[in-house]
């Protein structure tokens, strides 16, 4: 079991973030997280890394137990965070090709010179995701679908057992964002689960079997993509009547035409 949830809540000064949250990630299962601004998509996130400890439920992730193992460091080594809070820590005038090495520290920048494996490491995930023909650029000259990757292959340094990826298409264009989408697609594997995090259904790829939606606080629905990303279910999500497209394996939302005539 990667994640598992049952019955979470979540307190902030005094105000219930998260209420009943139930979710199960078994090992190889790719999901989407899915939310409006606001709905507390970030603040699960931050439990999951162990940044927040739930104020009640259960929480297992990795097979360590909230409350029972030591959390923190150990566990965040083991998951691979892909977000855009992270660039703010970030030396932004070191070349891509350090920041992807400092993934193998998991720490922000580099304190030790790294071994020949650790740099062959870096280069062999570079090219895979295309990014290593700016490796030698500094971080802060690249467009922000080619920091994605960037990021991206920090985040694979250590072998991570989940990836989790922040919004990771925010700002960017309708090209830029289907490049990055082959790119996440390039990097599932069986021996690994994703959390897709995003409040835009056009970028759920067909490897995201899985969705969990999100709404103010609480788990609306979760289960197949399929069976959750359907009109009527969206609809009643949104408390708008929407419909949901699917073409070539992908879902599109649309506003029903009734509404506009109202
Ligand atoms: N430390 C805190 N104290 C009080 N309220 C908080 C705290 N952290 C978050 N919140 C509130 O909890 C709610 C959920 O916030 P969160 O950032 O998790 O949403 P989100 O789904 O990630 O939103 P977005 O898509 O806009 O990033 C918001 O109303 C936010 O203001």
């Amino acid at each position: 079991m990667i994640v598992k949830l049952e019955e979470v809540g979540l307190k902030r000064n005094g105000q219930w973030i998260l209420q009943h949250i139930n979710w199960e990630i078994q090992k190889g299962e790719n999901w989407i997280l899915y939310g409006l601004n606001g709905a507390g998509k970030t603040a699960l996130l931050n439990m999951i890394c162990a940044y927040y400890h739930p104020t009640v439920g259960k929480m297992e992730v990795l097979g360590k137990v909230f409350g029972k193992s030591e959390l923190g460091g150990a566990l965040r080594r083991r998951i691979g965070l892909v977000s855009n809070r992270l660039q703010q820590n970030l030396y932004e005038s070191d070349s891509a090709f350090e920041i992807v090495l400092s993934g193998a520290h998991a720490s922000i920048g580099l304190y030790e010179s790294p071994t020949t494996e650790i740099r062959n490491r870096a280069i062999d995930i570079m090219q895979q995701l295309g990014s290593l023909e700016y490796a030698d650029r500094p971080y802060n000259s690249l467009s922000q679908g080619e920091r994605q990757r960037v990021l991206i292959g920090r985040a694979l340094m250590l072998n991570p057992e989940l990836i989790i990826l922040d919004e990771p298409a925010t700002g960017l264009d309708f090209l830029a964002r289907e490049q990055l989408l082959d790119t996440i697609s390039q990097i599932v594997s069986e021996d690994t689960s994703i959390i897709y995090v995003t409040h835009h259904v056009e970028e759920i790829l067909p490897v995201f079997s899985h969705s969990f939606l999100l709404k103010k606080g609480e788990e609306f629905s979760s289960g197949y993509t399929k069976d959750i990303l359907t009109s009527k279910n969206m609809s009643s999500f949104f408390s708008l009547p929407v419909e949901v497209i699917w073409k070539n394996e992908r879902p599109l939302l649309a506003r029903k035409s009734s509404l506009i005539e109202n």
